[in-house]
């Protein structure tokens, strides 16, 4: 008997690698994508819920419901950080795109979540993209959450290299530092792919080449809105392509044979000039003190990734999409 596709909900903040992400899971046969949730970060959470409904209608799959998620962090503060410049304006390459049709669910993304979980015990896996602030609410306001819910893997953290938004911190848990660090510390089966690999995953120009060359129709919408990302990434790296930051957690949960991972209890540094620092305990010192990582659960950071295999898988499902 062929196994039953992996029930995933995406939280999602889109985003040119975030649309990428979307497409892979949609073409990606071991999973079934039963949500959208959305999330501030690359863009306010309004045109986040408005980009997942155009991207689903792209995609041809507005049987996919998309429930809007928090506008504030979770100490509800309102001074956000939107990386409009990592993925233009409209946050898909400044294209202009006319405005979806459909609309979101009436339930929050948070009560979606916590929903799902409970209606597929230990079934669903939340594949989180943005800043982890709706995935936190649904801890907060639904004991039985981290026991209902299968896997939480997160595209975030930067261990033991420097973040992204500055050397401390990488944008995601930078976003909300608070809420990443009720995640961490909740128990949940959690997956944290940092950009310590994320930033092994690189599209190169010629990759970029191949997908224009391709008939797949993701590929082809792709090309169109991914100029302002390589330019961005021209400007801020010397690498000669693209992260693909958020393709790469997506296929983590997909294919978790992807990437190798350390156990142990992460904290987040939720003040100062270290905000959004996420610091690892490998658990090999017993402490003569309680530190404030004791007693906490471990979680899984991913260590190494088949970045090759990565990029072909993305490639592939792109290209023949
Ligand atoms: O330099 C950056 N600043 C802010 N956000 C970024 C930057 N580079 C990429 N991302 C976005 O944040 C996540 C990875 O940290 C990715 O989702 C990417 O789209």
């Amino acid at each position: 008997m062929p196994e039953e596709p992996k029930k995933i909900i995406i939280d999602t903040d889109p985003g040119i690698d975030d649309a990428m992400a979307i497409f892979v899971a949609l073409e990606s046969p071991e999973v079934e994508v039963i949500g959208l949730t959305t999330i501030y970060g690359n863009v306010y959470t309004t045109l986040a819920t408005r980009n997942a409904l155009h991207l689903l209608e792209i995609a041809g799959r507005t049987d996919i419901p998309v429930a809007e998620g928090s506008h504030v962090t979770i100490t509800k503060g309102t001074k956000l950080r939107i990386a409009d410049f990592v993925h233009g304006t409209d946050g898909l390459g400044n294209q202009n795109f006319p405005p979806p049709k459909g609309k979101p669910i009436e339930q929050s993304a948070a009560d979606f979540l916590i929903e799902q979980a409970s209606c597929y015990p230990g079934k669903v896996t939340v594949v989180a993209l943005g800043p982890l602030t709706n995935i936190a609410l649904a801890i907060q306001s639904d004991p039985e959450f981290i026991k209902n819910i299968g896997q939480i893997v997160i595209l975030g953290g930067a261990f033991a290299v420097n973040g992204n938004v500055n050397p401390a911190a990488e944008a995601n848990i930078f976003g909300d530092p608070d809420a990443a660090d009720v995640v961490f510390a909740s128990g949940a089966d959690v997956l944290a792919v940092g950009i310590n690999v994320t930033h092994q995953v690189v599209l190169t120009d010629a990759d970029r080449e191949k997908l224009a060359m391709s008939n797949g129709r993701f590929a082809q919408y792709l090309c169109k809105i991914l100029d302002v990302y390589y330019s961005y990434h021209h400007d801020a790296y010397s690498t000669k392509g693209v992260y693909l930051h958020d393709p790469t957690a997506l296929l983590a949960a997909v294919n978790p044979s992807l990437v190798t991972y350390t156990e142990g209890v992460v904290r987040v540094q939720t003040i100062g000039i270290t905000r959004g620092l996420t610091l690892f305990y490998n658990k090999q010192k017993r402490f003569g003190e309680v530190t404030e990582w004791s007693d906490k659960p471990s979680i899984k950071v991913a260590v190494t990734v088949d970045a090759p295999a990565v990029v072909n898988l993305v490639m592939e499902r792109l290209m023949n999409s």
